[in-house]
């Protein structure tokens, strides 16, 4: 295999809507959104394959599908993901499938001719004590929250490997930090599930039983950012198009809220009428993680959707897709 003769410089991405494109993980949070995006723009030729049809982590797999396919871009947004609890209980799985999907994925698009890539990663990368709001070159400067190290281990390797790609090829592979996210087809489990999803279920769950009382992890304090999967989605096809860069670029809304402010706000929406109980057993995680996204501001992007209209959106979702 010779490699894609890519220069940095790609073709316009927005320019052709018959151009193909592999969103890697279309059935999840982001990765369906970005469908929904590219769908309501235009583009006509989406590559899209579930779990069970084409498993990320088998090499052989991913590479006679790249070399059956040949994608002209690609936007991995598939990965193992999941909320503190999850991260915290399945180290092994965090760090080992995630390293598997990226390192398979990024290698055999650049080996198979696509023009660009881009890898999603997460705020976890950056350091427990980062200065805030974080900028792009707080990466690599101190110790990573406990919780998520092996997560964030992977999403950081998959950073390098971009910018290692781009280094030694010249093939334009980029980074999008996105903060935390929420919207249509989270995941709602009530343990395994972020903060946001979960909360929901709970006070959704409460108000049809008629429970006095709602039962919410950590002490309440720690501070979140939360981004609406649709300004997501949107940002990733304005980075597409108009970002092609060794440093990664965050992703965030700009705005945080305490976890208790976040459990009211959810509470309100829900319309559960009892009270909370804060179970500080369960841990806090990181204290703040809020990003600084002034770089792709001045590239020219900014979110839309504030908090409470996409918890409001995402409730709806929820009340016609999940609840029994
Ligand atoms: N959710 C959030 O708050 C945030 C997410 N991100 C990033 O965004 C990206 C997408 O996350 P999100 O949409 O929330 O995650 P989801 O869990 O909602 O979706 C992940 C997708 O990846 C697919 N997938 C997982 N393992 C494999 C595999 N071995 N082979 C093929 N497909 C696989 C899943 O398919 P299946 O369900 O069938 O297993 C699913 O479609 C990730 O890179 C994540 O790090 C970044 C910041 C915050
Ligand atoms: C996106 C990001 O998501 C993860 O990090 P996190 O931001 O800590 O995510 P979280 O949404 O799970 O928790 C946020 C806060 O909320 C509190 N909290 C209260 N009650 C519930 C609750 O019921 N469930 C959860 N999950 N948290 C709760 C919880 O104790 C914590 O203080 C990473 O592991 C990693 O996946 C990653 O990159």
């Amino acid at each position: 295999m010779s490699g894609a003769n890519n220069d940095a410089t790609s073709p316009s991405f927005l320019s052709d809507k018959s151009a193909k494109i592999f969103v890697a993980g279309h059935r999840g949070l982001v990765g369906s959104a970005i469908v929904r995006k590219l769908l309501a723009l235009g583009f006509t030729n989406l590559v899209l394959r579930t779990h069970a049809e084409l498993d990320l982590t088998r090499q052989a797999d991913v590479e006679s599908f790249f070399a059956a396919e040949k994608p002209r871009f690609v936007i991995l947004a598939a990965a193992k993901v999941g909320g503190i609890h999850a991260n915290n209980t399945y180290p092994a799985d965090f760090i080992a499938v995630n390293l598997q999907i990226q390192t398979n994925v990024i290698d055999a698009a650049y080996r198979f001719g696509v023009k660009k890539l881009l890898f999603l990663g997460s705020s976890c990368i950056y350091p427990k004590f980062a200065p805030q709001p974080i900028p792009e070159n707080a990466l690599l400067t101190g110790p990573l929250e406990p919780t998520n190290e092996w997560y964030a281990i992977a999403k950081i390797a998959g950073i390098k490997m971009c910018q290692a790609y781009r280094i030694q090829y010249n093939w334009d592979a980029i980074s999008g930090m996105p903060t935390n996210l929420y919207g249509p087809h989270d995941n709602f489990h009530p343990e395994n599930s972020h903060v946001l999803p979960a909360l929901m279920r709970r006070f959704h769950e409460a108000k049809v039983k008629g429970a006095e009382e709602v039962v919410v992890w950590g002490t309440g304090s720690p501070l979140r950012e939360f981004l609406h999967v649709d300004d997501l989605a949107d940002g990733v096809v304005f980075m597409m198009e108009s970002y092609s860069g060794l440093e990664h670029v965050n992703v965030g809304s700009g705005k945080e809220v305490t976890i208790k402010e976040l459990a009211e706000l959810v509470k309100e929406v829900v319309g559960f009428g009892g009270r909370l109980v804060w179970d500080s057993t369960k841990p806090d995680g990181t204290p703040r993680k809020l990003m600084d996204s002034s770089k792709l501001a001045g590239l020219g992007w900014t979110p839309k959707i504030s908090l409470k209209d996409g918890l409001v959106d995402t409730y709806s979702w929820y009340l016609e897709n999940v609840k029994q």
